[in-house]
């Protein structure tokens, strides 16, 4: 008989590589004051802005997923899963939008710090043709993920 293969799952192997940035990003102090309800106003607020600017990029992002999903997966439902996705969007940035407004955070006058700035180029560098819908769809899973 053969032996029962133990391979690790790929997705337990990815966390188990990067525990550290894993817990960093997911234990984040600002994450942590969230759920406890502390959270510094005006650091919610600089959050609200900068990630409104991220959601804005990530939509061109996410319909560059769906058109590579169509031309390029051999699972039907992908094209859902990423579907779905868009219409989260919508309803987050309407979510946004009462928020800003609720806290007197102006959205068109947002300037995105630099980190911002290169996460957002960077999501633009994979909405190019020559990155294959698997390398696409793994970020975007990593991004949904923490
Ligand atoms: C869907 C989605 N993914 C990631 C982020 C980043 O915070 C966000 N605001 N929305």
């Amino acid at each position: 008989m053969e032996g029962a293969k133990q391979e690790i799952p790929m997705i337990e192997k990815w966390l188990n590589q990067h525990r550290e940035l894993y817990t960093a990003a997911t234990r984040h102090p600002f994450t942590l004051s969230i759920r406890d309800g502390s959270v510094d106003l005006s650091a919610f607020k600089r959050w609200l802005g900068q990630d409104y600017i991220f959601v804005r990029a990530f939509v061109p992002f996410v319909a560059s997923l769906l058109l590579k999903s169509w031309k390029e997966s051999d699972d039907d439902s992908d094209i859902e899963v990423i579907l779905g996705g868009v219409a989260a969007l919508n309803d987050e940035i309407s979510w946004f939008k009462r928020e800003a407004s609720k806290w007197n955070v102006l959205l068109s006058s947002i300037v995105p710090q630099k980190a911002n700035l290169e996460y957002c180029r960077f999501l633009e560098s994979l909405m190019s043709p020559e990155v294959e819908y698997t390398v696409a769809v793994t970020a975007f899973w990593a991004i949904e993920v923490v």
